[in-house]
């Protein structure tokens, strides 16, 4: 396998207010989790990974490349799963959205459109084909998106909170998907549950990485703590 995701030093500020304190990661297992609470700062992290805007101060490199500078190189070697399906969504049907990755990579159309079919066929989704994207629901749109990414067959995915949204059986089937995937996957989640079986947990707070290790080592301590906050009535330390 390639060089990983590797981050030096790296800092993330907007209009002078740091979101990410010198983060240094060496991520080179097949299944990274990023956990931590609401706006500590995983999205921002996952972003500068995709090269979806540059860090402040620092580098990031995947695979031995500067994602941000090198966009072009990264459309194939990166597939960023958003956490609002909208954000993501551009074309009206089902299939237009879901062969319009591929035909960026160059496919043919006719390529494409069979690809699309076997994959909708795979997930027992043949019937969507020519449906209008804003028939199916925000869970369905998530699948959607997740199905579009899956189709591209980056070396990494990026995915920020891929479960959120979809339903137990869902769920379960995507689990065993990635898991029979030979890719690098970044997770993004809060539920440790979810991330049990991962190679490496980083766990972020405050813009800074509290812990990073395997699961268990990391996940009991995230959880103890994420217990300890939630019998408080308000978060104080986070006020202002
Ligand atoms: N463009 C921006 N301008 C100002 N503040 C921002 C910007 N992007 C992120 N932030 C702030 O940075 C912090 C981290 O945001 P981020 O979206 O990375 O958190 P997160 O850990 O993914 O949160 P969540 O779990 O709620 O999705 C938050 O306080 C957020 O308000």
């Amino acid at each position: 396998m390639d060089s990983g995701i590797i981050l030096n030093q790296v800092g993330f500020s907007v209009q002078g207010k740091v979101i990410l304190h010198e983060i240094s990661l060496s991520l080179t297992g097949r299944r990274i989790a990023i956990i931590g609470r609401n706006g500590s700062g995983k999205t921002t992290l996952l972003r500068l990974m995709a090269g979806l805007m540059a860090p402040t101060s620092g580098t990031v490199r995947v695979a031995g490349l500067d994602p941000a500078a090198e966009r072009k190189a990264m459309l194939r070697g990166i597939g960023i799963l958003f956490q609002n399906p909208d954000h993501q969504i551009i074309f009206p049907t089902v299939e237009e959205e879901l062969a319009f990755g591929l035909r960026q990579m160059g496919m043919n159309a006719k390529e494409a459109g069979a690809r699309v079919l076997a994959m909708l066929r795979t997930e027992g989704r043949a019937h969507w084909a020519s449906a209008p994207v804003s028939s199916l629901s925000q869970g369905q749109r998530q699948w959607l998106c997740l199905m579009a990414v899956l189709l591209m067959e980056p070396e990494t995915l990026l995915l920020d909170e891929p479960f959120a949204a979809l339903d137990l059986p869902t769920q379960a089937r995507l689990q065993r998907r990635m898991s029979q995937l030979d890719q690098r996957v970044v997770t993004i989640s809060h539920d440790p549950a979810t991330v049990i079986d991962c190679d490496h947990v980083v766990w972020i707070e405050n813009g800074r990485v509290a812990a990073e290790g395997v699961p268990a080592e990391v996940l009991p301590a995230f959880k103890d703590e994420m217990d300890r906050l939630g019998l408080r009535d308000a978060d104080t330390d986070l006020a202002g």
